[in-house]
């Protein structure tokens, strides 16, 4: 554990780079391995926050172990330049500064062995993609990137499909380089690399196969024919708090570490990452490095959904109509505390109980997590993408319940909250930015009639047949009501009505 500096000067901190990486200061872990010596068998689209605080460090632990031989990682970015130039500028390295209350530890990740920017290095992100000795692609491209209408359909009369299959040899999105790099190799005889989504979507290995084989369907039947028959998407539950790194966060970092390090990745000391054993060529040896790999990842990522992202569209939604803005503030406030460990209590009993899955454990461990002082987690990042978090998080809890004829306070209190948040001003009056696929259609639905949920509830798609439960609708209103007295105040005498401390 590493105790912070309190002082340290912008003169003598150490540029982050392969020739200075001997220089490190005492508590920040280096490599320790040969980066020369790894050879790339990995290539991961999407180098954001969490690849780099997940997967990359499982990865960087399997050659700190002198594992990963020929399981180095390539970075693809399609989007954003800035993590290219980064990258570049510091050989490919960066720091996971792990983060909690008995301390912090920092380590520099030295798996990444080049990065791309497909924009600029287009036929260089086919050849890594084609290359025989890349046995599996990753990607966290977040759920924009795959595609899908609200059915997990593919959008394929998307403008941006049809200029896609005009020169498919010249792609910009991930469906367009996954489909032709996959052409390249059944052409060549090479066989196909293993398709491994990290993404927070239902379902993603799923969601990754329609994507690809449904554009391979407009481009060449028989290649969709051959993709569907020999690669695997398996799906995975991928799980590590890692809030975005702001300016102010990463000059304490590199003050406190004295490393120069432009973009270091917080996350929190947990991690998990269970993955289906579906792989259609090499699997690397994650398992010896704390990877789970089962038969069926649904129960893992359903504990995960209804349980953790439930307890965060609840905090983000509520603490931020309150004015906090990150999950350290809005833990620290008991009522919030006592609010999220209500509303596990009340998600737990609904999932079904599964071999391997410890549900005391498991919500010990995860209010643990969400308390962590030393993670303020951005509540606006927890809010984004309320249309397809909500329905897919809270709303078939509180559809299970209905069902088993149990009431659900907290959980209909937090979407009460979500409408809430969706008319765009926090309590103090203060403007709310709504990010969102939806936002322009939820938006005025939520500010049509004041507290009254109805018009929201229109929404088929979102809502299902909660919609026309006139028990839910009722309690909903009743909450929304509730919610005129502030959120915190709402929270408890919510709670006191009820009984729960
Ligand atoms: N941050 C977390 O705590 C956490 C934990 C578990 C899972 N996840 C999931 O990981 C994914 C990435 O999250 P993050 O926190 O790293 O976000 P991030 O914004 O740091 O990174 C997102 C990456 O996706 C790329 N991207 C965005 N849209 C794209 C598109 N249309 N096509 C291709 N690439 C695209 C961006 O360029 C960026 O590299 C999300 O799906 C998220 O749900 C995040
Ligand atoms: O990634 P999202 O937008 O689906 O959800 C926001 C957070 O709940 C999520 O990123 C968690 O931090 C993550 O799932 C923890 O592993």
């Amino acid at each position: 554990m590493y105790a912070q500096k309190t002082t340290g000067t912008l003169t003598d901190l150490v540029p982050l780079s392969d020739a200075t990486l001997h220089a490190l200061p005492e508590a920040v872990q280096a490599p320790g391995y040969d980066r020369g010596a790894i050879r790339p068998g990995v290539v991961h689209i999407g180098v954001g926050g969490f690849h780099r605080a997940h997967q990359a460090v499982y990865f960087d632990e399997l050659a700190r172990r002198g594992l990963a031989g020929d399981w180095g990682l390539i970075g693809v970015g399609l989007r954003s330049p800035q993590m290219g130039e980064v990258l570049k500028a510091q050989d490919c390295l960066y720091m996971v500064v792990e983060r909690d209350g008995s301390g912090t530890t920092a380590r520099v990740v030295g798996v990444i062995g080049r990065y791309l920017y497909a924009p600029r290095e287009q036929e260089a992100v086919l050849d890594a993609l084609s290359d025989p000795a890349t046995r599996l692609v990753t990607l966290t491209i977040t759920g924009n990137g795959y595609h899908l209408n609200a059915d997990g359909d593919f959008s394929g009369d998307d403008p941006l499909v049809a200029s896609e299959l005009e020169d498919p040899g010249r792609p910009d999105t991930v469906f367009g380089y996954l489909v032709e790099a996959l052409d390249r190799r059944r052409r060549a005889g090479v066989p196909p690399f293993t398709v491994l989504s990290c993404d927070n979507i239902p379902g993603n290995g799923a969601a990754a196969r329609t994507m690809v084989v449904s554009f391979a369907e407009l481009r060449d039947r028989g290649l969709a024919r051959w993709i569907e028959r020999n690669v695997a998407f398996p799906n995975s539950m991928v799980d590590r708090i890692t809030p975005e790194t702001t300016p102010q966060e990463r000059d304490r970092i590199v003050r406190s570490f004295g490393v120069d390090d432009r973009w270091p990745v917080i996350t929190e000391r947990f991690t998990q990452w269970v993955v289906e054993d579906r792989f259609c060529n090499e699997r690397p040896p994650l398992e010896r490095v704390g990877v789970q790999f089962v038969a069926d990842v649904a129960p893992y990522e359903l504990t995960k959904k209804r349980l953790l992202n439930a307890s965060h569209c609840a905090l983000g939604y509520l603490g931020y109509l309150a004015g906090y803005r990150t999950t350290a503030e809005v833990m620290a406030d008991p009522a919030y505390a006592a609010y999220v460990s209500a509303l596990v209590d009340e998600i737990r009993p609904l999932l079904p109980r599964v071999d391997g899955i410890d549900l005391d454990a498991y919500r010990a461990a995860l209010l643990d997590r969400l308390a962590n002082p030393e993670i303020a987690d951005q509540l606006s990042r927890l809010c984004r993408r309320g249309s397809t978090k909500v329905p897919s998080y809270l709303l078939p809890s509180i559809t299970e319940s209905r069902h088993r004829g149990w009431p659900a306070p907290m959980l209909t209190l937090a979407v009460a909250g979500w409408f809430r948040y969706l008319q765009g001003e926090d309590y103090a009056g203060d403007p709310i930015t709504v990010e969102g696929p939806r936002e322009d259609e939820l938006v005025p639905l939520a500010q049509e009639d004041g507290l009254n949920p109805r018009p929201l509830l229109t929404v088929r798609e979102l809502f299902d047949s909660l919609a026309d439960d006139p028990e839910f609708v009722r309690d909903l209103h009743v909450a929304s009501e509730a919610l005129r007295a502030g959120p915190r105040e709402t929270i408890e005498t919510w709670m006191a009505v009820r009984g729960v401390r």
